[in-house]
């Protein structure tokens, strides 16, 4: 960046008159592009190797993280007191997958189609989400990948793995991890012409830090704090997603909008809590304005970024709602102004997607990923609407979903339900005020008219 300042703006002032200013300022750009590519190549040829300080973090299900490292690395102190690795019981291997690539949409993208692509592979390997990076540099050093874990050491899982990285061999680390004798040894993969082996060293399981990589790296990558944050990932996705292109266009860049005299009102909650019926009712009752997020000037990109790395498709609900406040804005010029979903929607689900496991993973209390953007319009109350499992299950089996489906689906995401509604609870600035739902929608809407006359000018 200093270089390219420098050629673009303080070179050409020192030059300006000099006839040979135009040549002289190509010569400085083509070098200057020349060593720029070099620089990348150089970093990503670092990424490749090991570096000594180099941690790893893998996903547990109800557990904090298991952590290794390099043997030379760990120091008495931070070592974990015994090195029994989980994963390689019974003579099994285990591999992980880095993606290396420093351009974190296209090493989003890979991420989630390599992903995609190994829990395909072959039946009854387990995928979990591994993270690589030095401590004292997490985001810098970052990069994301999965430990594949094959207990039963499938013969055909080591050739699939060596076809993924010959295709990616610039942007993908493969390693492999055997135990022999209670010491575990990872082997890192290479393509020099055929797929080698490049050097052996041996890997020490250690004590995490806390909070966990995992929730470090939240911040940015799936709770985006700024409206700048959201339009960086999605400029830089406009390159590869015509979708981002058309969805930047829609965002006006103005001045952040202000509220207007009369009250904002959110209503959060799970699906099926039963936020339409009562913002519906509100709206008639208050004489408001109904809005939602995401508003329907950009609803219909919702589907192509649902499908999309959790990067980019946070980064749309992110956006959606500046754009839903430029409305609430306006409206509430003239109207009470209620709102069906809103930012909490966006943070509670995006942790809740992201933090693996059960509810203790969540970030503390009280974590940045908690708090309300400074740039966003702040509404006056957030409404958060509980209902038992039972009761939600009844009105989704009630509304005409399809029951076995639906119950598989409810017995598999019984935490991520838990987390999303753990994760509401602790939003802050402004926090939620909740409601149980599972009354009766007169008795709901009752209830919610007298918290709004107790917070609101109304
Ligand atoms: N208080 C209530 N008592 C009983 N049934 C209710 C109540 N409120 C809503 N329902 C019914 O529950 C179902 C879900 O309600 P609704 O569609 O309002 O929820 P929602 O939170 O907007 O859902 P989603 O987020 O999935 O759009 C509907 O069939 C609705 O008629
Ligand atoms: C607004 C918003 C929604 N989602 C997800 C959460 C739910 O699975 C669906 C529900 O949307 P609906 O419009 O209420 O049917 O979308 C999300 O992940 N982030 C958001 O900001």
């Amino acid at each position: 960046n200093t270089i390219t300042s420098c050629c673009c703006f303080r070179f050409p002032r020192m030059m300006a008159g000099c006839k040979t200013f135009p040549i002289v300022c190509l010569q400085l750009y083509l070098h200057t592009r020349s060593m720029l590519r070099t620089c990348t190549r150089m970093a990503s040829a670092a990424c490749q190797h090991r570096v000594k300080s180099q941690m790893y973090a893998v996903e547990s299900a109800c557990k904090s993280p298991f952590y290794f490292t390099l043997k030379d690395n760990v120091s008495p102190v931070s070592s974990g007191t015994s090195n029994a690795w989980p994963f390689l019981a019974q003579g099994g291997y285990a591999h992980s997958l880095c993606v290396t690539t420093s351009q974190r949409v296209q090493a989003a993208r890979l991420q989630k189609s390599m992903g995609k692509e190994l829990t395909a592979m072959v039946p009854g390997i387990q995928v979990v989400k591994l993270l690589s990076y030095i401590p004292d540099n997490l985001h810098g050093s970052l990069q994301r990948g999965f430990l594949i874990l094959d207990s039963q050491h499938h013969h055909d899982l080591q050739n699939k793995l060596e076809g993924l990285l010959r295709e990616n061999q610039q942007d993908i680390q493969l390693c492999t991890y055997t135990e022999e004798e209670g010491r575990v040894w990872q082997s890192r993969w290479e393509v020099n012409g055929q797929v080698k082996e490049m050097d052996r060293s041996e890997v020490v399981a250690v004590n995490g830090p806390m909070p966990s990589p995992f929730v470090e790296i939240l911040r940015g990558s799936a709770v985006y704090s700024s409206l700048q944050d959201v339009l960086s990932v999605l400029r830089e996705s406009a390159k590869v997603i015509p979708e981002a292109e058309k969805l930047l266009k829609c965002m006006d860049l103005g001045n952040i909008p202000e509220k207007g005299s009369h009250p904002v009102i959110v209503i959060e909650g799970l699906d099926a809590t039963g936020k339409s019926t009562l913002t519906e009712s509100l709206k008639q009752h208050l004489k408001a304005t109904l809005l939602r997020s995401p508003p329907d000037s950009i609803s219909r990109w919702r589907k192509t970024f649902d499908d999309e790395t959790s990067l980019i498709k946070r980064a749309y609900y992110a956006l959606s709602n500046y754009v839903a406040a430029v409305d609430i804005a306006k409206a509430s010029e003239v109207s009470p102004v209620i709102v069906d979903r809103f930012w909490h929607s966006t943070a509670a689900y995006a942790i809740a997607t992201e933090i693996g496991g059960n509810i203790q993973n969540l970030p503390d209390h009280h974590h940045v990923v908690y708090q309300w953007p400074e740039d966003l319009l702040k509404p006056d109350l957030v409404i958060l609407l509980t209902v038992s499992d039972e009761e939600r299950i009844h009105r989704i089996r009630k509304r005409g979903l399809q029951e076995t489906q639906e119950e598989k689906e409810l017995e598999a995401n019984s935490m991520f339900r838990q987390k999303v509604e753990e994760a509401y609870r602790r939003m802050e600035n402004p926090g939620c005020v909740v409601i149980d739902a599972g009354a009766s929608r007169e008795a709901v809407l009752k209830n919610t008219l007298s918290i709004i006359k107790r917070h609101c000018d109304i």
